[in-house]
């Protein structure tokens, strides 16, 4: 069995003359977090759009297990496995904890406003929600409104959220923007549970974080990959040192 769940090759991004991401090659595998780090302006949110959906590439191609989804409308990307948290919370402020991980899940359900929808859709919409609300460590919270909870029980709620749609492959936008050191071990443990079943791009700032939970590290600069392997292996690599790591990390 292949456990590449996501591979991208030689894509590239143009905005006129800029190449925000040039000639970039990523594989996700079942199991590991493949984090992507840079300097800002590096092209990483650009690289996540680009296997979201949200923005077409200009050239190279990207494959879903078997399925190309190479231009495809981040709805279709999205029902074919792919699930993505946004740098901004996304969740519904005034509904419970409980009622945003519902609505989450209902969107990947068959015809999902359906007056006559299935009693077994319903139920199996539930069951999604129940499971990433669990996965997510938020049980305890469910009936809890939203716009009450901590920012960090709020990240985990985006990721709940993203949980509710059954991904395979997830692609993570900075879960740990703006948290302190608990909030940020919390969810440092809750990404070290969720990759056994995900294969996890983690676009990340938080160097503690990004070398506590990678298994393969890939390094941006001007939208192009200057290291890319073991995170050890790129750690050391001159290269990086040089351009983006610094002294610290010698
Ligand atoms: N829609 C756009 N139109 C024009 N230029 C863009 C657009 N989106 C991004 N860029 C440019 O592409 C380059 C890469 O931006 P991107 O946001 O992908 O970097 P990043 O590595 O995610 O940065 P950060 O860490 O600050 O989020 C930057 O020079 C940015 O100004």
């Amino acid at each position: 069995m292949n456990d590449v769940l996501l591979s991208a090759s030689h894509l590239t991004k143009r905005f006129g003359g800029l190449a925000a991401v040039n000639d970039v090659s990523v594989d996700l595998w079942l199991g590991r977090i493949h984090a992507v780090i840079g300097p800002n302006g590096a092209g990483k949110s650009t690289l996540t759009n680009l296997l979201s959906g949200d923005l077409p590439p200009t050239s190279g191609r990207i494959m879903l297990g078997e399925r190309e989804i190479t231009g495809r409308s981040p709805e279709r990307i999205a029902r074919a496995g792919l699930g993505r948290s946004y740098q901004k919370t996304n969740i519904f402020q005034p509904f419970t904890v409980w009622e945003n991980v519902r609505l989450a899940a209902q969107s990947r359900a068959p015809r999902p406003w359906h007056w006559l929808a299935r009693a077994t859709s319903f139920a199996d919409t539930n069951e999604r929600a129940e499971r990433a609300l669990e996965l997510a460590g938020l049980t305890h919270r469910r009936d809890v409104v939203a716009g009450v909870t901590a920012h960090g029980e709020q990240r985990q709620l985006e990721i709940a959220m993203t949980l509710a749609t059954s991904p395979r492959v997830l692609l993570l936008d900075e879960p740990l923007a703006g948290m302190g050191t608990v909030e940020a071990e919390s969810m440092v443990a809750l990404l070290q549970r969720l990759k056994a079943e995900h294969a996890i791009m983690l676009v990340e700032h938080d160097m503690d974080a990004v070398f506590a939970l990678a298994d393969r590290l890939t390094v941006m600069v001007n939208g192009q990959v200057i290291s890319s392997g073991e995170p050890a292996q790129v750690r050391s690599d001159p290269n990086v040192q040089a351009a983006y790591l610094g002294e610290e990390t010698a």
